[in-house]
């Protein structure tokens, strides 16, 4: 926490005073409450609701029900407990009627808002306060005891600050100290864990529900205590389940159960995507799962999860090899104006929209309704990209694949010429998989003209892959900033297994202000370690054999990532130096975000990344590591 817990004893005591209430709902009632009895005297309270009425009687016995005005007339201290979306109206509304008074004491007990919100009583010489109890209220006089102890954070000018300290203080709370600017994230923080867990609970009863049991709560109670207590002891190390265990059967055996849930329980689905996505990536970033297990939990998590979830969901099981062995579609691709929907039942997969030029493209998106993901690929499609695919439907309503083999990213002498090319294949893998436009430009249809204005991709374009590929990112961000535009997507997908790519991606996203949210997907690996690439293609079996010394050197660096840098790339380096055939282009450890090396003595997370030459044929791979010593 940013904030430092004050000195109990110091904080003055305000002395007795008349408070008013405006806006006795749970929280206001209970804390009025509680000054009256630490002297002070409740003057008065606003209640409009019976509800109010009612927990005003109860809690406030012979406080008088008043206006507004009236309320703030008679208060030294206006305790303003109204919800978060009407204070500052409220406040600016006060202001104007000119109902502040001079040195009369306002405090408000939103979570997100510090005292600025309170300027308009400060322009009339009041005394602006901001606290908030990080507790939950019933309204009831049971809340009277949890506030004994409780957090409360407080925001105030310096030489005021005391009196919020005091106020809590008295009221038995634990005043700790919050600047203004991080009141939004510490409330977010709060309402996540706190409100969302509630969300949680509701939607784990119901599943238990939904299994026949009668007594769900009380089922539940003796797991979600102890699941409790060891996350706030001990995090993600006291993470159990099938996602440390990287039991990724289980997860789809889970996904496939939800999906089959009522309609009203449908949201349980889409929460249990989540959260375990957010578990899988937290684990990986604590050490508890490797990378390829996280990346397989991340596939089975973007996958559909049946058939009706979805029309032209991908088959589900056997999933690359499936695709792979399938024959073509019947009937070719189909250009803009669609497929008649008298021949589509919810089983078949629709086939995509192949737009090979910017009008059949266009025509195509005005056809969609929804949000919308683009996946951009050279072709040659594999297991990996369908990965993409997968995390783009899991995102978005509609997905719009690009297939071109962009001259611009290579130079003199690499393999443009040679670049596997097969759309007709291409296509039929993503009609499979449920892809709604498949955009496959001609050179003239991407580049009607020589570009004269060119994207500048900066400094981090100039190590690793940029070193040895001068001119590559460039040429990449002018085609992904092109198609960007072209296509207009909410979202765009692309594989870590180019990390350089994606980071630069990122930034000309964030500073361009292109306004597309980028999503990063893991690296899918063959069942041996080796990255799956379209370039593996030209492999042959001696040359498939020796390639997996790139991902054995990931693996033996990661594996001693916890003794430090310097001795990750030691590891990984004596994998690559004891591989014959495979001429090293670079080994590096780098930051993830600035791709600038790391030093020896570098903790937290690192890049560990490879490129190197089997038989001819150029590959790259990289992992991220943890480095230091485990918590
Ligand atoms: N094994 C993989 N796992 C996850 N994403 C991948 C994988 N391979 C490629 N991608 C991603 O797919 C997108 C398109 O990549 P591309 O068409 O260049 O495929 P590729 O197999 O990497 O080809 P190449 O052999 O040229 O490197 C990129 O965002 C890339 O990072
Ligand atoms: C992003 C991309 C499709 C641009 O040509 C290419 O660099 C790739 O396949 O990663
Ligand atoms: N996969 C990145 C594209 C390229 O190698 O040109």
């Amino acid at each position: 926490m940013s904030s430092a817990p004050t000195n109990r004893p110091s904080a003055p005591r305000p002395g007795r005073l008349g408070v008013g209430v405006v806006g006795a709902g749970r929280v206001g009632a209970v804390l009025a409450s509680a000054l009256r009895a630490a002297g002070h005297a409740v003057v008065g309270a606003t209640a409009v609701s019976e509800e109010s009425r009612d927990r005003v009687e109860a809690l406030l016995p012979g406080v008088p029900v008043l206006t507004v005005d009236e309320v703030v007339e008679r208060a030294e201290l206006v305790l303003l407990t109204v919800p978060d979306d009407v204070l500052p109206g409220l406040v600016s509304g006060l202001g104007e009627l000119g109902r502040w008074q001079g040195g009369q004491l306002v405090v408000h007990t939103s979570g997100r808002y510090g005292t600025e919100v309170l300027a308009p009583a400060r322009a009339a010489g009041s005394i602006p306060l901001a606290i908030h109890p990080a507790m939950t209220f019933t309204g009831t006089s049971l809340d009277l005891g949890r506030l004994t102890g409780c957090p409360f954070a407080v925001t105030a000018a310096a030489p005021v600050l005391p009196i919020a300290q005091a106020l809590v203080v008295e009221i038995g709370g634990e005043p700790f100290v919050l600047d203004e600017a991080r009141r939004p994230v510490y409330h977010a923080a709060l309402a996540h864990g706190g409100n969302h867990l509630v969300t949680l609970v509701a939607q784990a009863e119901r599943a238990l529900a939904a299994a026949g049991l009668e007594e769900p709560g009380v089922l539940l109670t003796p797991l979600l205590t102890a699941a409790l207590d060891g996350a706030l002891r001990g995090g993600e190390q006291g993470l159990t389940g099938p996602v440390v265990r990287g039991d990724v059967g289980t997860v789809r055996a889970h996904l496939e159960a939800l999906a089959r849930l009522d309609g009203e329980d449908l949201d349980i689905l889409d929460g249990y995507r989540h959260l375990a996505a957010a578990t899988t990536r937290r684990a990986l970033a604590a050490g508890r799962i490797t990378e390829p297990v996280a990346a397989a939990l991340l596939d089975a998590l973007a996958e559909p999860a049946d058939v009706t979830e979805r029309a032209a969901a991908p088959a589900r099981d056997g999933g690359a090899q499936a695709f792979a062995a399938a024959p073509a579609p019947a009937g070719a691709p189909v250009v803009p104006g669609g497929t008649p929907a008298a021949d589509v039942d919810a089983a078949t997969p629709l086939e995509p929209v192949l737009a090979r030029t910017r009008a059949e493209l266009a025509a195509a998106l005005r056809s969609l309704g929804g949000t919308r993901a683009l996946v951009m690929t050279m072709g040659a499609l594999h297991e990996g990209h369908l990965s993409l695919v997968r995390a783009a439907q899991a995102r978005a309503d509609h997905v719009v694949v690009s297939v071109y083999v962009n001259p611009l990213q290579f130079g003199p002498g690499e393999d443009f010429e040679a670049y596997p090319r097969d759309l007709e294949a291409d296509v039929a893998l993503l009609a499979r998989a449920g892809v709604d436009v498949v955009f496959a430009p001609t050179d003239a249809e991407a580049y009607p003209a020589e570009p004269l204005v060119r994207v500048d991709p900066g400094p981090v374009a100039t190590v690793l892959e940029g070193r040895t590929r001068p001119g590559h990112f460039a040429g990449v961000l002018q085609i992904v900033c092109k198609v960007l535009n072209l296509v207009r997507p909410d979202l765009a997908v692309f594989g870590q297994k180019d990390a350089q790519q994606l980071a630069l991606v990122r930034t000309m996203v964030r500073d361009l202000d292109l306004g597309v949210e980028i999503v990063g997907v893991p690296i899918r690996r063959e069942p041996d370690g080796l990255a799956m690439s379209s370039r593996n293609a030209y492999l042959g079996p001696a040359e498939r054999e020796r390639a997996l010394a790139l991902s054995k050197a990931l693996r033996a660096g990661a594996e001693a990532a916890e003794a430090g840098a310097a001795a990750v790339v030691t590891a990984a380096r004596g994998v690559l130096d004891a591989a014959e055939g495979v001429d090293l282009d670079y080994l590096a450890l780098v930051d993830p975000d600035t791709f600038l090396p790391l030093a020896d003595t570098a903790t937290g997370p690192g890049l560990l990344a490879v490129a190197a030459s089997v038989g001819g044929t150029r590959l790259i791979d990289n992992t991220t590591v943890q480095l230091g010593p485990r918590h």
